[in-house]
């Protein structure tokens, strides 16, 4: 039978039109996970602040190096076309191992070496173009690499890029105006990478830290609290929670003044970390309640710890003289929870706790609330 074209088109737009909603769904379905994917990638360069200085350094650099390596192919120039072929992989394989080890400090030593073995090779090759090089390298070194190991490398890059130099034809006023540029191109960037790393160390502290009693925050008690479940869940270790909540906390705050209120959640704080093992964690969940995180411990040593911490905010904290309690939710991780319900437990066995007239422990059952 024969379509004639009309009949085509419409069949056409008929077929099309059926899939339609399903090609928008997929369009969309693929948007949103590329949008994830784009919004882990922003997140994971935003925390690691040397991640994110080899990756701005690595691709860029690949992509010059690369436009150099095609030039000098078309001009028959086949070492200099190696070289540049094998730094451009050299930084592709760098950066792809920053990424997935996540040992940024192992993996910038490395990128620095080969840089500057890079930059010595031009100026062997190719002559006096390599000098510029030095300069792009100075600054990545004192980036990417401890001043322990950048100052040295960068004496010695002066050293043998002076040498080579000085044979390629270069005067003494050229070359004494060369090292003095990477002197002060080096101080400039030990300055700059010190304070840059200074900041970046804060920024990260304070996104996870409570500013009044340096206690881990909630988003670092999510973080940690879903590594623990990973283990339990994999059977590697017991985990055990602690919710302590500070009796007639508002009593204090009313009585003695706000100020006064702060320094008994640091004073507490203080004690809590003290007496637990290394190991624990401790997080402010929020006003006077607090978490802590007992990595490797059993249902006795769970209780044990908790009677410890009871026992020593009763006779350690007190404020003008009146002393103040804690009543305590404990729950040991089981490997049907997630770490939502495992602390869901705890925060109702402490409320238990205050309805049982408070200073006193409450230990949750082992099952998550749903599966009792
Ligand atoms: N000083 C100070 N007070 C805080 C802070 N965060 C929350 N609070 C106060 O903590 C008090 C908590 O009060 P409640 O939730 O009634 O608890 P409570 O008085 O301890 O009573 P129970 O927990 O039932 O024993 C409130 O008055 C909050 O204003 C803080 O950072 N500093």
């Amino acid at each position: 039978m024969r379509l004639s074209r009309f009949a085509f088109q419409s069949h056409f737009g008929y077929l099309v039109s059926a899939f339609y909603p399903l090609t928008g769904y997929c369009d969309r379905m693929m948007l949103k996970k590329l949008g994830n994917q784009y919004g882990n990638i922003r997140k994971r360069l935003s925390d690691d602040f040397r991640l994110s200085i080899i990756m701005m350094f690595c691709i860029p650099a690949a992509l010059a190096i690369g436009g150099f390596g095609v030039y000098r192919y078309l001009q028959g120039d086949w070492l200099m076309t190696m070289v540049d072929t094998l730094l451009v992989v050299l930084l592709f394989s760098i950066s792809g191992f920053a990424w997935i080890t996540g040992n940024t400090v192992l993996t910038g030593i490395v990128l620095v070496v080969f840089t500057g073995i890079g930059v010595l090779s031009v100026l062997y090759l190719a002559g006096l173009v390599g000098l510029f090089w030095a300069y792009v390298d100075t600054i990545a070194t004192f980036f990417l690499s401890p001043p322990a190991f950048a100052i040295p490398k960068v004496l010695f890059m002066v050293g043998a890029s002076v040498a080579l130099g000085s044979a390629s034809g270069l005067g003494p006023l050229a070359l004494i105006s060369f090292a003095t540029t990477v002197f002060v191109v080096s101080i400039f960037a030990f300055s700059f990478a010190r304070r840059s790393r200074a900041q970046a160390r804060l920024l990260e502290e304070q996104a996870i830290r409570d500013p009044l009693t340096g206690a881990g925050n909630r988003r670092a008690l999510e973080e940690e609290l879903c590594i623990a479940i990973a283990r339990v869940q994999r059977r590697e270790s017991g985990a055990g929670l602690l919710m302590l909540d500070l009796d007639h906390f508002k009593e204090i705050n009313d009585r003695y003044g706000h100020a006064n209120g702060d320094e008994v959640l640091k004073r507490f704080a203080d004690l809590v970390r003290t007496h637990s093992r290394h190991e624990d964690r401790l997080f402010r969940f929020g006003g006077e309640e607090f978490v802590l995180l007992l990595n490797n411990v059993r249902d006795e040593s769970m209780i044990l710890a908790a009677r410890h911490i009871q026992q020593t905010i009763r006779d350690r904290l007190n404020t003008h003289g009146q002393p103040v309690t804690c009543s305590i939710g404990a729950a040991l991780a089981s490997p049907h929870d997630d770490w939502e319900s495992w602390l869901h437990r705890a925060d109702n066995a402490v409320y238990q706790a205050k309805t049982w007239g408070r200073d006193t422990i409450i230990v949750a059952d082992h099952l998550p609330a749903g599966r009792r």
